[in-house]
């Protein structure tokens, strides 16, 4: 340990392909990373001094799930050290009888029961390794269910503006490396206490013996230890580095046999280059492997020279002591005996430590992760929402992204109307999706007062105002599942039925897509798996619209639903949006289609995060030099269409909001 606490950390050589192809390491980004440079300098010692908070740290998690195994647990390794501790004894006295005087029949016969009792030992201790087994076998799945569903079942309640903050971010991506940890930590803190217990057993034998035994198991055992703590530390540590050089090789290695870089791995002779490489970076590995072999070999003979050195120092004294008569030769004999069995128990210590040190690491950032996830949930309760009326209105609302300098709306106020078709056009960046998500509720306004029905969206019962919401968004989830259970993942709390899944796919035109698969909806519309298979962007856009058909919301948010699909199913999508009104669901529509917007029964343009004009497509034209009718005209010059763009089925009523607003 102190051979690597003095040595600067090694620096290991980067071969030139990975300069070449990677300017150098190729090093994660990911949170986890950040502790392995700590991990590596740390002391050996400094790690063991926490071993009594770290093993009472997953004995909390674990007396939390499931007591009564953890108790089973402590119980069997307890009982194994006893065991041992007999073991020990029953030993001495076969010894006694044995090294006694008197004919050899007769000795023999004194020893059977201390030798029953060793078999009798030690089948207990094989049924108490047993029961060790069967607990730690129940406890450590549990410990790591309910500990992983705890981080998961927060990071989802995370409010959507605390995930823009970075520092939040890479605290909760953290937290996941951590959640098999508590697993990995309870099995290595099994070993360790059980390496303790064994060591403890044996020492208090032989103090018991004679006191001069404890000096000689320490004398005979510290040099293995020593040997053994290198080793463990050293391995660590190269284990850390050339890391960083075998997943520079699978990152390179992946690519040489993926379809999509088939074509310039023959053609552009890329193939060549990169297996150059791999060989190249392969040499790199290797030769650290010959160094840490080599370094770990001259460890362990120094450890074994040492140890045979102490050896022969105390045997040594162990013969005065008995050549004096001070000390008996059965009790030398059961010296000898626990001197070999806790050597093993010291090396599963030594290795346990590193192991138990590094998860330690990682369970912390699960804890720390759980902890912000709570302080940053979205509150549950709140004022209950009548059922499927959304009157919605935005009073001088402004909203803030965190962290950035201006605002990405300012003193909305405006008003989204039940059952209607409610379009928000403006440039790119001018605020519509920002506001979509704040009618949401997946942000709340930095200033003014955003109602439903009449209450504010920061006392409401957000669970509810959900729950009245279907999104559709520009980049909406491909969930890597079955066809139907993408649909069905739209109203996920109902029991999944089939009629309504047809009949949202017919709404959305996505019969013919799912009947094109080669296993209908039970298709996984992912590649690479069995039942597998990839379909392209305008039919992934019309399962996502099933998806938000399926869930009959009374508000359906939908942000450029036809950026993927021809323009003939355009075309229908945007008159199939209109039919949603029919049961007074309210559309708020986002896109750039003017030709679309035209046919809503209000539209809200945006510039900047500035509400500056509202009203009919007629009313909004009729402004002239007004941002609408700009942005109308050029691209009706493209399309070559007049003011009048009838590419859709007319309003059936007249706007709701007569004055138009343009400013
Ligand atoms: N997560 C975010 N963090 C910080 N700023 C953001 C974030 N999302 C959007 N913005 C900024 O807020 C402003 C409004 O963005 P928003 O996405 O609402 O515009 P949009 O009108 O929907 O644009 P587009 O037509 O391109 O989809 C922009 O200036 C954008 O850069």
């Amino acid at each position: 340990m102190t051979l690597l606490r003095r040595r600067k950390a090694r620096e290991f050589p980067v071969s030139d392909s990975e300069l070449l192809l990677f300017g150098g390491a190729l090093r994660y980004d990911a949170p986890f990373a950040t502790h392995q440079k700590p991990l590596v300098r740390m002391t050996f010692w400094a790690m063991a001094r926490q071993l009594p908070a770290m093993v009472a740290t997953v004995a909390r998690a674990a007396w939390r799930e499931d007591p009564a195994a953890l108790l089973t647990l402590l119980g069997a390794e307890l009982g194994q050290g006893l065991t041992r501790a007999f073991g020990l004894v029953a030993a001495n006295r076969v010894l006694l009888a044995l090294f006694a005087a008197g004919p050899t029949a007769e000795r023999l016969r004194q020893a059977l029961p201390a030798l029953l009792a060793i078999a009798v030992v030690t089948a207990v201790s094989a049924l108490l390794s047993a029961v060790s087994v069967a607990a730690a076998g129940q406890l450590e799945p549990k410990v790591e269910r309910v500990c992983t569903a705890r981080f998961y079942r927060s990071a989802v309640r995370v409010e959507l503006a605390a995930l823009e903050d970075k520092e939040f971010h890479r605290k909760l991506d953290a937290g996941r490396f951590g959640t098999d940890s508590v697993r990995l930590m309870l099995s290595s803190s099994v070993t360790v206490v059980n390496a303790l217990v064994g060591l403890a057993a044996a020492a208090g034998v032989l103090a018991l013996l004679h006191p001069a035994l404890v000096g000689m198991l320490v004398l005979i055992a510290s040099p293995k230890g020593w040997g053994a703590v290198v080793s463990a530390r050293r391995q660590y540590a190269s284990r850390h580095a050339w890391i960083e050089h075998r997943r520079a090789i699978s990152v390179i290695t992946s690519t040489l046999t993926s379809q999509d870089s088939a074509a310039e791995i023959r053609v552009h002779g890329a193939g060549r280059m990169l297996v150059d490489a791999y060989d190249d970076m392969s040499g790199t590995v290797e030769q650290e492997q010959r160094r840490l072999a080599r370094a770990q070999a001259a460890t362990q003979t120094a450890a074994s020279a040492l140890s045979g050195a102490a050896a022969v120092a105390a045997y040594g004294v162990l013969w005065l002591l008995l050549a004096s008569g001070g000390m008996p030769l059965a009790v030398a004999g059961t010296a000898v005996i626990a001197v070999r069995s806790s050597g093993a128990s010291l090396t599963a210590l030594v290795m346990q430590v590193n192991r138990l040190y590094e998860e330690a690491m990682y369970l912390g950032d699960l804890e720390d992760a759980c902890a912000a996830a709570e302080r940053h949930a979205i509150p549950t309760g709140g004022a209950p929402l009548a059922a499927g009326v959304t009157d919605i209105r935005l009073k001088k609302v402004t909203f803030v992204y965190p962290e950035a300098a201006t605002p990405a709306l300012c003193e909305v106020t405006l008003a989204v109307p039940p059952g209607k078709v409610v379009a928000l056009v403006g440039e790119n960046g001018s605020g519509k999706t920002t506001l979509s998500k704040l009618i949401a509720g997946l942000y709340l306004p930095t200033s003014g007062r955003l109602t439903w029905n009449g209450t504010d969206v920061r006392e409401l019962d957000r669970d509810q105002l959900f729950d009245r919401v279907a999104v559709l968004s520009q980049d909406f989830p491909r969930w890597p599942m079955t066809a139907r259970a993408n649909v069905h993942i739209g109203r996920p709390g109902q029991r999944l039925d089939q009629a309504r899944i047809e009949r949202a796919a017919a709404e959305a035109d996505a019969t013919d897509v799912i009947a094109s698969l080669p296993h209908q909806w039970d298709s996984l519309v992912i590649k690479g798996f069995e039942r597998g298979t990839q379909i392209s962007g305008g039919q992934w856009q019309r399962l996502g619209s099933a998806r938000a058909r399926y869930r009959r919301a009374p508000l359906l948010i939908v942000d450029e639903p036809t950026s993927a699909l021809d323009p003939k199913a355009e075309v229908e999508a945007f008159q199939s949006l209109r039919t949603l009104t029919d049961d007074g669901t309210t559309v708020l529509l986002i896109t750039h289609r003017l030709a679309a917007t035209a046919t809503a029964d209000l539209i809200y343009v945006l510039d900047r995060g500035h509400l500056v004009g509202e009203g009919t497509h007629e009313e909004l034209m009729a402004v002239e030099g007004g941002l609408y009718r700009s942005m109308y005209e050029l691209q009706a010059a493209q399309y070559g269409i007049g003011p009048d763009p009838h590419s859709g089925p007319a309003r059936r009523t007249g706007s709701p909001h007569a004055q138009p607003a343009q400013t």
